[in-house]
């Protein structure tokens, strides 16, 4: 029997997933699949949890389908010698499976795109986790935005209701292949159980999320992130929920696709500075000071609040993190780079797009109209958004113990050496 195949992989849901709807097809019944690319796992800890998040994930889909008499295969290696092993075990109609933007996963797609085309299979795929992708929203010339707010305005004039339609299917609808494989336990593809787990979104803050977003200290964000990453929940209902509640909100989500974008245009981004004017930065790139920012041992109750929470959690609120990054970046002088390999191994929302744009954001050398001036004072940045300092009390209780380190550095003495070390690179 021809069977049409899903390849799961950062849309992790039975609803609303552009690649399950455009495969069902009676005469094909459809198999899901996941494959656990070793290419990817092997370089993480065991424990990852974000690999437990997925894994947890797909077995509540693999419950689901289980209804259907299906269920979902679960792979482990490197994506084409998986297809080489799917195209020797079943006769396969077509793969189908939704865009990724990471260049990693363009090449990979390419290749994989390549390996079923000289087998004779059809491949297609969809834009799934936004709702404009690499040269949907470009200038009039053509050319890709890169400042925000003329892409916000060219995404709002192009965006219609129909841009957002969600999908509708029932599971039998589907027409799932029947399956009599067990799903694989997480000790058979290598995976640790982890203490730190995703959170359920919550969208109650949206009306109100203007006026409570900035404060840390309360639970005033979505906790979207890490489901927007892994599409365990689809952009278009996100959106559809934000367009009549909250313009700030609609904002946010239009931020992450601004940064889509910029990865999709300007690959080469991943690892250099936006503005090669910065290149000539001289970082101090301490080690011993870079340490302690990780373990959140700067003095700087705020900051060390910030990375006990990322390092205890797998999250940071925003405000704090655009705090804990000005300070490495402008305060340290520690290149951009260094803080974002240490938040994409620590967050559980790690996303290549939007934390090399928020860290460039951060050390001035990105996308964004404002010069290297804006440096944050940590001091004044607690008054403003943790007065009762309910935050830093919850993260670092010790911050008044006598045994608490004095600060790493000085603040006006690090501003100045900051806008010294810009201004000459820039000379
Ligand atoms: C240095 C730094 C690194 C970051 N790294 C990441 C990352 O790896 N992955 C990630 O998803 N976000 C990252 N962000 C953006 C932002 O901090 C998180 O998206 C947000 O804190 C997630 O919490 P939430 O879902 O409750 O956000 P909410 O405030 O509820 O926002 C809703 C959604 O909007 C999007 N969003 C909000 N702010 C931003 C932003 N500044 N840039 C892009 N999208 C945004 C996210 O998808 C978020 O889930 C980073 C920010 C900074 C300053």
């Amino acid at each position: 029997m021809k069977i049409n195949i899903v390849w799961l992989r950062r849309d992790l849901r039975l609803e609303d997933n552009t690649a399950i709807y455009n495969a069902i097809n009676p005469d094909f019944p459809t198999l899901l699949l996941f494959i656990f690319d070793s290419q990817i796992i092997d370089d993480l800890e065991r424990d990852d949890p974000r690999v437990n998040f997925i894994y947890d994930e797909l077995e509540k889909i693999n419950t689901e389908i289980k209804k259907a008499d299906s269920g979902v295969l679960l792979q482990k290696g490197k994506p084409n010698e998986i297809f080489e092993k799917l195209n020797a075990d079943y006769d396969i109609n077509k793969v189908f499976w939704n865009h990724d933007y990471e260049p990693y996963a363009i090449n990979r797609d390419q290749e994989i795109t390549t390996f079923l085309e000289k087998h004779g299979i059809a491949s297609e795929s969809f834009k799934d986790q936004v709702i404009f992708e690499g040269n949907d929203v470009l200038k009039d010339d053509g050319k890709p935005y890169t400042v925000f707010s003329p892409f916000k305005r060219k995404w709002l004039k192009k965006f219609t209701r129909q841009h957002s339609q969600e999908l509708t299917y029932s599971l039998e609808e589907l027409n799932l292949l029947k399956t009599d494989f067990e799903f694989s336990l997480k000790d058979d593809i290598g995976i640790q159980p982890s203490e730190i787990k995703v959170l359920p979104y919550h969208l109650d803050i949206v009306e109100d999320y203007e006026n409570i977003r900035d404060k840390p200290s309360i639970n005033g964000t979505s906790l979207l992130s890490p489901h927007l990453r892994f599409g365990t929940v689809s952009v278009r209902k996100i959106v559809n929920y934000a367009l009549d509640r909250s313009e700030t909100f609609l904002s946010e989500l239009i931020w992450r696709e601004f940064f889509m974008q910029i990865l999709y245009h300007f690959p080469n981004t991943v690892s250099s500075n936006f503005k090669p004017k910065y290149d000539t930065v001289k970082w101090r790139n301490n080690e011993a000071e870079f340490e302690k920012w990780c373990k959140g041992e700067t003095g700087y109750p705020i900051v060390d609040a910030g990375m006990k929470e990322l390092n205890t959690t797998g999250y940071m609120h925003n405000r704090v993190r655009m705090i804990v990054a000005s300070f490495l970046c402008k305060h340290l002088l520690i290149d951009w780079r260094w803080g974002e390999a240490y938040f994409a191994k620590k967050l559980l929302d790690f996303e290549l797009s939007s934390n090399v744009g928020n860290w460039q954001w951060a050390a001035s050398t990105g996308c964004d109209a404002v010069p290297y001036f804006r440096i944050f004072n940590p001091t004044s940045q607690v008054k403003k958004f943790d007065p009762k300092m309910d935050y830093i009390r919850k993260w670092c209780p010790e911050f008044q113990s006598l045994t608490y380190p004095q600060p790493i550095v000085e603040h006006s003495y690090a501003r100045e050496r900051a806008l010294d070390t810009y201004k000459t690179a820039l000379s």
